[in-house]
């Protein structure tokens, strides 16, 4: 039961209400006097701070960019929301754009997602507001700016900041790469202008390093490489390297190196650049391109020993040291003139190519791969192979037998150990040597294995009996042999001369053709 002797009457609590009001009045008014303002004012701002009633949330403010650079949080939040939208959210914006593989979806304005990481709950919120300058975003070029709200309990500040961001960060690289479109970006010519660009199309290069014939070791040492090239962010910065690494190709043609590049690109999910160093004729030109080139990226150089050619410097001797000097002399007389003339034009070189891969360009971006191919690494010039510039030198070789049994499986589908003709290849393989690129256009000729591995036998055969291998050992022809790569190669650099040729005259790049003498004829290793 409860007793009403405990609660004070009405009439008491007014006079205690009474008596507490007249002493505030009489305290205010005492502090009034005898404080200075000074002291007074602390006290009230003291006051107010403790007593203020606290909100236990905090909430992070992400905007879409700091007014210049793209805020990389924002746009990782984006992603990483796009898949944990649920049955609450109302509205959503979805788009694709040509390029893209899948509907991206985002959130629409004020819509909300709860997400939930090690048992704390974070509340995200989406929102549009107008810039405060009323430029909007120069960025993105929006009138308004974009900012995703997340609201947690203070409590969890530094895990959401040290653990949950970072791991939204590393889940949305993750999403975007397997859905990243990758692109090939080769040189377009801009005639109005003058001018040369970079102009991309989708890559869609099948080559993968399941279907690339090389040994296995091998394989395994340049796919370990570039998974740890890519995962040492920290420690070129600690060591103070720019953040690249370049690879050496080279070997005879049709041995996989461009296959290589574009099974490179499709491992690391990096943009291909394909420099045609045939198309450049100004280092400034040069300089444009390798700046727009972006993160992330392969940097191809083909048969760089065709490409540009160079002083000799191997051979050292008074005559070759008296050629340099006029052949540099003359490029300083040229560039005088050029730039007299306006034109700007300068002597373009494989030396100068380098320095500025080294330097400038190397360190305006992170994630750079450099590749260099050729047919003739003994034609390099030193610069190129000197240490720490092309940091691996990859030779791509003649069909082995563990070549020759991945495209056996992978172009006929044959696994089996014991077939007969296939202990018959392997033998012949042992002295003979035979690209990839020829052991493919035999098993392209037919979809019978017999047939296929009857026809590489025949040129395996054919080969042994010209002894020196130099033979294309296909009647009617179809086949693309060494020859046949080698001519259209030729040829391709010869309409590069002739272009060249009718804008610079006799310019300062003089380009090397290759050479036919000793390429085909393959030395038995
Ligand atoms: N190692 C390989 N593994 C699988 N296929 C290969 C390999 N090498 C060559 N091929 C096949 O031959 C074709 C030509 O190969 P690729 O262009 O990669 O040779 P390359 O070494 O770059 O020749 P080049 O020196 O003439 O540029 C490829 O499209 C591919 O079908
Ligand atoms: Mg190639």
């Amino acid at each position: 039961m409860l007793s009403t002797e405990n609660i004070p009457s009405a009439s008491t609590l007014f006079a205690t209400y009474a008596s507490m009001t007249a002493s505030l009045m009489l305290f205010r008014s005492m502090a009034n006097d005898f404080l200075p303002e000074p002291v007074r004012n602390y006290a009230c701002f003291a006051f107010r701070y403790f007593f203020k009633p606290r909100s236990k949330e905090l909430t992070l403010v992400i905007e879409d960019s700091n007014g210049i650079a793209r805020n990389q949080i924002f746009e990782a939040a984006e992603a990483y929301l796009s898949a944990k939208i649920g049955p609450s959210i109302e509205r959503l914006k979805i788009c694709k754009t040509p390029n893209e593989k899948v509907i991206t979806i985002r959130l629409e304005k004020n819509e909300q997602i709860i997400d939930s990481f090690r048992g704390v709950q974070l509340r995200w919120r989406f929102a549009l507001v107008e810039a405060a300058d009323g430029k909007g975003n120069s960025h993105s070029m929006r009138p308004e700016k974009r900012l995703f709200e997340l609201t947690f309990h203070q409590t969890h500040k530094d895990m959401v900041l040290n653990s949950y961001l970072p791991h939204v960060i590393e889940l949305a690289k993750d999403m975007k790469d397997k859905t990243r479109v990758l692109k090939m970006y080769t040189l377009h010519r801009v005639p109005d202008y003058d001018a040369i660009r970079w102009d991309s199309v989708k890559l869609e290069h099948p080559a993968t390093f399941d279907t690339l014939a090389m040994e296995p070791d091998l394989k395994a040492t340049i796919m370990e490489d570039l998974d740890r090239f890519v995962r040492r962010k920290e420690f070129y910065k600690r060591v103070g390297r720019a953040w690249k690494r370049g690879y050496l190709l080279y070997g005879p043609p049709g041995t996989g190196k461009s296959s290589l590049v574009a099974a490179m690109a499709n491992y690391l999910k990096f943009d291909v650049f394909d420099l045609q160093l045939g198309n450049v004729t100004r280092d400034s030109d040069l300089r444009t391109l390798l700046l727009s080139t972006g993160n992330r990226s392969i940097l191809v150089i083909e048969d760089i020993d065709c490409s540009v050619d160079l002083p000799d410097r191997r051979n050292g001797n008074e005559n070759n040291a008296d050629a340099q000097s006029k052949a540099a002399g003359a490029a300083v007389r040229k560039n005088k003139t050029d730039f007299a003339g306006g034109k700007g034009q300068h002597m373009l070189t494989l030396s100068g190519l380098l320095n500025f891969i080294d330097g400038l360009w190397s360190s305006c971006g992170d994630e750079r791969i450099i590749v260099f191919t050729t047919n003739h690494k003994e034609r390099l010039d030193p610069a190129l192979l000197r240490p720490g510039r092309m940091d691996m030198h990859i030779h791509m070789s003649y069909c082995g037998p563990y070549g020759f049994r991945l495209l056996a499986a992978n172009y006929l589908g044959i696994t089996d150990c014991e077939h007969k003709l296939v202990a018959e290849i392997e033998t012949l393989l042992k002295t003979i040597n035979i690209t990839p690129a020829q052991v493919a256009e035999q098993f392209m000729k037919s979809e019978d294995a017999d047939v296929a591995l009857a026809a590489l036998i025949k040129l395996l055969k054919e080969k042994e009996r010209n002894g020196s291998g130099d033979v294309d050992g296909d009647e009617d022809e179809i086949n693309l042999d060494e020859v046949a790569i080698l001519e259209s190669k030729k040829l391709k650099t010869q309409d590069q001369i002739q272009d060249k040729g009718k804008e610079t005259a006799a310019g300062p790049i003089r380009r090397r053709r290759k050479r036919s003498s000793g390429r085909v004829r393959k030395s038995k290793n």
